[in-house]
């Protein structure tokens, strides 16, 4: 038997204990649990049939009552001694896609990152647009191309406009947004709405994201339906879902809203979350958004993709839209950083714009923990590769 060591200050502490898709040699992928640098096989200490797959989806849909039992029990488990065989280093598993992707959106929740890419991109007109502060903006991506972390990401090719016309090539703006990642485990029927006080009953946890993006191909596409190829090649999400429980801590008030919304986008609870986010680029970090200026909350966000009748299911993803703070230092997106590439940054002993082929960008980010210290998200790395022509 074997108790597993928790470093004071550890991130992956016992009010942490996300969820992860694990595999080790001669074993395949099977659900686990963080505990500081190790990894909980759930199926060989629980026993439940449901942990034994490659994804958490048929754990996550049998609801909040059933999560936070396990969330116990876990606790439990990891405080107390623990088979040697169930439990691994984390340097010596394989992470894997935590769940299976069912629909995927992308929101537009922060107020600076809208008024910094309408000022970027739309310099003759409002910033904001009128819809903007009535409802949570948002697209449907690609689910099929959401990939887990350490997966490279080959440039996308695209039409992108130039002087003489559209030309097809590798973008050459190619770009990171930096956001969270909200997945549904229990879903809705179709005809029903989720309340924003329902959240937490359908919410199970949160993911780091990029969103990639080709600035190029984005800008010549999106009018009048919003992005498309300029996004779906691929969005990268961390390998550990940290359940909503562990946020406990980190909920606040967000940003008033003015004008008042409409009732169904009315919250009773604070559903802001105080998360402070890193993004490295080649190893040095560049910016540190936070993410309690966001103005719409992703109780919000959920409510308003439900309010039409649409069905919720289970390994839905909806991204909160890039978080960029109010500060020069906290933007989410190297369009921001660089401001349209007018401003070049340099990094890692680069002059840079946009990515180049090689470079490497990981997300990370941390919050209060229930015990006064502090919890980790897993990280969200990729590599860009050189396009296929
Ligand atoms: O303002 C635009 O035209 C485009 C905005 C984005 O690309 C951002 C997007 O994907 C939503 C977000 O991440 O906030
Ligand atoms: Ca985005
Ligand atoms: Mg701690």
């Amino acid at each position: 038997m074997t108790t597993i060591p928790i470093p004071e200050g550890s991130l992956f502490g016992l009010d942490n204990l996300p969820y992860g898709v694990f595999s080790t040699p001669g074993t395949g992928p099977r659900v686990g649990v963080r505990v500081a640098d190790s990894v909980v096989d759930l199926a060989a200490t629980l026993g439940d049939a449901e942990f034994a797959r490659p994804s958490l989806n048929d754990f996550m849909a049998q609801g909040r009552g059933r999560w936070d039992e396990v969330r116990r029990r876990v606790a439990d488990l990891a405080a107390g001694e623990i088979p040697d065989e169930a439990v691994h280093p984390v340097s010596a598993v394989t992470m894997h896609r935590p769940f299976d992707v069912a629909d995927y959106v992308d929101f537009y929740a922060s107020e600076h990152h809208a008024t910094n890419l309408g000022c970027i991109l739309r310099p003759n007109s409002e910033p904001l647009l009128p819809n903007w502060k009535h409802l949570p903006v948002g697209y449907h991506g690609r689910s099929s191309t959401v990939v887990v972390t350490g997966t490279d990401v080959t440039r996308p090719c695209g039409q992108r406009k130039t002087d003489d016309g559209p030309v097809f090539g590798p973008s050459q703006r190619l770009d990171i947004e930096a956001e969270l990642g909200f997945v549904v485990g229990a879903g809705s029927p179709l005809g029903s709405r989720v309340t924003t006080a329902e959240f937490a009953e359908h919410v199970f946890g949160v993911v780091l994201v990029n969103d990639w993006s080709a600035r190029d191909i984005q800008a010549w596409e999106y009018q009048p339906l919003g992005p498309n190829l300029g996004k779906s090649f691929a969005t990268s999400i961390s390998a550990w879902v940290v359940p909503l429980q562990a946020l406990e801590s980190a909920r606040v008030a967000g940003p008033v809203q003015e004008p008042e919304v409409l009732s169904y986008l009315a919250e009773e609870q604070d559903w802001g979350l105080d998360i402070d986010l890193a993004v490295s680029w080649n190893g040095e970090v560049v910016s540190r958004p936070v993410y309690r200026e966001m103005y719409w909350s992703p109780a919000q966000m959920l409510a308003h993709l439900t309010v039409n009748g649409a069905a919720a299911s289970t390994g839905d993803l909806y991204a909160s839209g890039t978080i960029s703070g109010s500060g020069k230092h906290e933007r989410g997106a190297f369009i921001e950083v660089t401001w349209g590439g007018q401003e070049p940054v340099d990094v890692a002993g680069r002059t840079s714009t946009f990515l180049e082929d090689g470079d490497e960008v990981t997300i990370s980010a941390t919050a209060p923990g229930a015990d006064g210290g502090r919890i980790g998200f897993g990280d969200v790395t990729g590599r860009i590769l050189p396009a296929r022509t």
